[in-house]
């Protein structure tokens, strides 16, 4: 895995498409920083970008692309579809309505944010029925989902005829998550793992803070890259540069296996979650 330079890797989907292991992610990027915040990260060498309709600068997201001068098809672009947008019809307006803001005429990954099992009569199979329209009409690329728990994964495979190709949901340190990515493990689904580094949580540990001095890294650096080795896709957010660049250098060391374990035996089960358990989560913003 490790290179001797920063080439970001390519993860190969389920559907042939291949998505760059590290991006970058503009959740809590207010509208007006976000332009230059990607521009910043495409500048440095980023060439994936994660949004969705719920963070409000997807408009912002495509200036910075284009103020970038990178050409669109070398930028790999994700977003989600907002929880108030599951009706089949609601998610259809919804996705012109990415694709304009975006300025685009494509995405090469769409998902479904959450899976909201306690709205919409618990039917999120007719949205992700939908999605499998904007596959076949090549509007996205790929399509996958978020904060799916394994029974919601098992009820699109018994329901509908497409694997979402990824479940991006929240895994760092403090919560590895495996259960759900063994079971994208074992059924072809990429894990994207959301807020990597926990919202900086994870950073004052005592053992990562020990691995990071002895390879002269920083912890950032450090539980970035225990994300890399284990396979995950990451997009880790900031709007400080110098971070931007130092999360994009991780790809000229290793983590011994025995940091692995360190790192992966910090896990707190549930409590160590920074955002909401999806099984309960019901948001619709206004
Ligand atoms: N599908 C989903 O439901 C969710 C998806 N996501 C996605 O995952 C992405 C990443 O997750 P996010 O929640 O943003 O959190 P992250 O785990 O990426 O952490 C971001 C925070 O850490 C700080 N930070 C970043 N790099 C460093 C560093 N090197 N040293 C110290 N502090 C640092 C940032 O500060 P600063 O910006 O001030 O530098 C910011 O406060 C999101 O942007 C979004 O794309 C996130 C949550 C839910
Ligand atoms: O960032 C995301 O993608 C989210 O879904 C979060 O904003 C999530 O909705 C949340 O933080 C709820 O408190």
């Amino acid at each position: 895995m490790t290179s001797n330079d920063n080439t970001v890797p390519l993860v190969e989907l389920n559907d042939g498409n291949k998505i760059p292991q590290l991006g970058f992610g503009v959740f809590q990027i207010e509208p007006e920083n976000t332009s230059a915040a990607v521009k910043t990260a495409l500048d440095i060498g980023y060439r994936h970008i994660d949004t969705a309709q719920m963070y409000g600068n997807e408009k912002q997201v495509g200036a910075g692309i284009r103020d970038s001068g990178i050409d669109r098809a070398d930028v790999f672009i994700t977003s989600k579809l907002n929880n108030g947008f599951h009706r089949p019809d609601d998610a259809r307006h919804a996705f012109d309505d990415t694709l304009a803001a975006l300025g685009t005429d494509h995405v090469d990954l769409f998902l479904i944010h959450w899976p909201l099992p306690t709205r919409y009569d618990g039917d999120f199979v007719s949205t992700w029925n939908v999605l499998e329209e904007f596959a076949a009409d090549g509007r996205a690329r790929s399509i996958g989902v978020s904060n799916f728990q394994p029974a919601h994964l098992d009820r699109l495979a018994q329901e509908s005829g497409t694997v979402p190709a990824v479940n991006q949901v929240e895994i760092h340190p403090y919560f590895v998550n495996d259960e759900v990515r063994r079971y994208g493990w074992d059924h072809g689904i990429a894990t994207e793992a959301w807020s990597p580094i926990a919202q900086g949580k994870v950073l004052d540990d005592h053992e990562i803070g020990i691995i990071a001095e002895t390879l002269g890294k920083s912890p950032a650096q450090v539980v970035l890259r225990w994300h890399i080795q284990r396979g995950d896709i990451v997009f880790p957010k900031s709007v400080t540069a110098a971070r931007v660049q130092s999360n994009f250098e991780l790809f000229d060391f290793d983590l011994s296996d025995a940091d692995m374990e360190t790192i992966a035996g910090l896990d707190k089960g549930e409590s160590g979650r920074t955002g909401p358990n999806p099984d309960e989560f019901d948001y619709i913003p206004d």
